[in-house]
């Protein structure tokens, strides 16, 4: 496999990115392409997203990517809400008809994981909450989830006290505390609690990568049409 990752300095421009991006749109080396995210102030996230080939969105977040996956048609799947899905199927916790509620609104995971596990589709039929900043009585919330997700970014914010006994516990945060990485879960207390747990590291980070490679395997064998 031919992968290339292009180190762009902090003061690029708009224009400059967006020829890169038209440039590996047109080079028939590339399966695919994801723009690590987040971008510097002075670049447009959304443009330069859209810039990107919808047959080379690995990443699954071009708005026709994203509007695909939300009308239930096949597409490049964003790779951390896919991960979560896989990790959730492939440890016998099918979400259908369970209520999974997500703390945390992005467009890289809140979001389209609502969307995903809201489908009439398998791994799908989920009755699902989304719980952000202006949400009231979060913890009243958070313990009616047969399945929580923490996706905010918030080192140690889901507590113990937020958590039903037997609840399935999914942490998607990525903190740097000092040299140490942790999620958005109070871990040791939280797995007192949980049915099951996915540690930081080596839970949901590792399966996203594992999704955008098979995302650009799709991609490669033009499995996805677009
Ligand atoms: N367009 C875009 N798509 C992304 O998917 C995207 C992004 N931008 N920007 C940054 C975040 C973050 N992210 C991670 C993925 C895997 C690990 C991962 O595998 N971490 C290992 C530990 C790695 C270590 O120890 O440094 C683990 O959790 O076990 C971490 C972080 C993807 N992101």
């Amino acid at each position: 496999m031919h992968s290339e990752t292009f180190h762009l300095p902090a003061d690029t421009g708009q224009a400059d990115l967006m020829d890169l991006i038209a440039g590996l749109n047109a080079d028939n080396r590339f399966h695919g392409i994801l723009v690590q995210l987040p971008l510097p102030d002075q670049i447009d996230e959304a443009t330069i997203i859209e810039s990107i080939a919808p047959a080379k969105d690995v990443d699954g977040l071009h708005p026709i990517s994203q509007g695909r996956m939300l009308q239930g048609q096949p597409t490049f799947l964003p790779c951390t809400p896919a991960g979560v899905q896989q990790v959730l199927l492939r440890s016998g916790y099918d979400p259908a008809g369970k209520h999974v509620v997500i703390v945390g609104r992005s467009n890289i995971v809140g979001k389209p994981l609502a969307a995903l596990l809201m489908q009439r589709n398998p791994g799908g039929n989920a009755t699902v909450t989304v719980c952000h900043t202006r949400t009231r009585d979060l913890p009243d919330i958070t313990r009616q989830a047969d399945i929580l997700v923490a996706a905010m970014g918030v080192p140690g914010a889901v507590t113990a006290d937020m958590v039903r006994e037997g609840a399935v516990v999914i942490d998607v945060g990525i903190n740097r505390v000092g040299y140490r990485l942790v999620g958005d879960v109070d871990y040791d207390a939280v797995a007192a609690k949980a049915e099951a747990i996915t540690p930081v590291p080596g839970g949901i980070g590792p399966m996203t990568i594992a999704l955008l490679l098979s995302n650009t395997l799709d991609a490669a064998r033009r499995t996805v049409s677009v």
